[in-house]
């Protein structure tokens, strides 16, 4: 697809009429997001924006998202400096799924309308958004849609030995994710990353020659 108007699915979005390619890229913790985005960034020139970044962005002290958090969750997940306390809120949101959704629903909108700013403001014309909650609001803004896959085994392990993260703290994270199913069935494709990272690589690269 070179930058046309149409995506995968024959989608037609404002992001292709301005030029830009937007690639959606979704997975569930610990799939190697971030690794691929690396890749796209540093071989490919697209300009990254990830989710949970611009969702920490905006719950700084004052801030939008930071005041719905508080004003919802009560006074318990401010630190004493008045920052969010983003461990006891992880604790609260990936243990309660209706706090969750309160929550998303109260963030989301503001964290789409800050990423799709800088989208349009980004001087690359190829763009990529990473975000772990598939929906169609966010396969709508995309030209194409990925989906990053590795088992469950792995992400446990690869998360255990690099990050630090609990068997149990995974599991937690996992159980308030959408299933395997749903990312597939948003998606237009999907890296299988349960290889090396090289292989991963290839398979990038033959997916992008699909498009430029
Ligand atoms: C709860 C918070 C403070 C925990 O922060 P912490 O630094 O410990 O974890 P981190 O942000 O790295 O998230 C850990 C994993 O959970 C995933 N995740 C985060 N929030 C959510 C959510 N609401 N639903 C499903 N998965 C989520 C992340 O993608 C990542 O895979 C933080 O995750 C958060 O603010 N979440 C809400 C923001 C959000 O909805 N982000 C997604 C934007 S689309
Ligand atoms: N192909 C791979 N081989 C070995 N390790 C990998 C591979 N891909 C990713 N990893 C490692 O797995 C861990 C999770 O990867 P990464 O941080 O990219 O996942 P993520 O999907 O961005 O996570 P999150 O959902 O928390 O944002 C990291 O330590 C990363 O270095």
């Amino acid at each position: 697809m070179q930058n046309s108007e149409k995506n995968a699915e024959g989608r037609v979005t404002d992001q292709c009429k301005a030029g830009k390619f937007i690639l959606g890229i979704t997975g569930g913790v610990g799939s190697g997001k971030s690794r691929i985005l690396a890749i796209l960034k540093e071989d490919y020139g697209f300009h990254v924006i990830q989710a949970d970044q611009v969702a920490k962005d905006l719950m700084q002290p004052g801030m939008e998202s930071y005041l719905a958090v508080v004003g919802y969750l009560g006074p318990s997940v401010l630190l004493e400096d008045k920052s969010l306390d983003r461990a006891a809120m992880a604790e609260i949101i990936f243990h309660d799924p209706e706090k969750r959704r309160g929550v998303d629903e109260r963030t989301h909108p503001l964290v789409w309308k800050a990423a799709m700013e800088e989208a349009m403001a980004a001087k690359e014309d190829r763009v990529v958004i990473e975000a772990a909650i598939p929906s169609k609001e966010f396969r709508d803004k995309c030209s194409e849609m990925w989906y990053v896959y590795t088992s469950r085994e792995n992400r446990i392990k690869r998360l255990e030995e690099n990050r630090g993260y609990t068997v149990e703290k995974t599991l937690a994270i996992m159980e308030n994710q959408v299933s395997e199913e749903t990312f597939r069935a948003f998606s237009d494709a999907v890296i299988d990353n349960n290889g090396t990272l090289e292989e991963t690589r290839a398979q990038i690269q033959a997916l992008l020659e699909h498009i430029f």
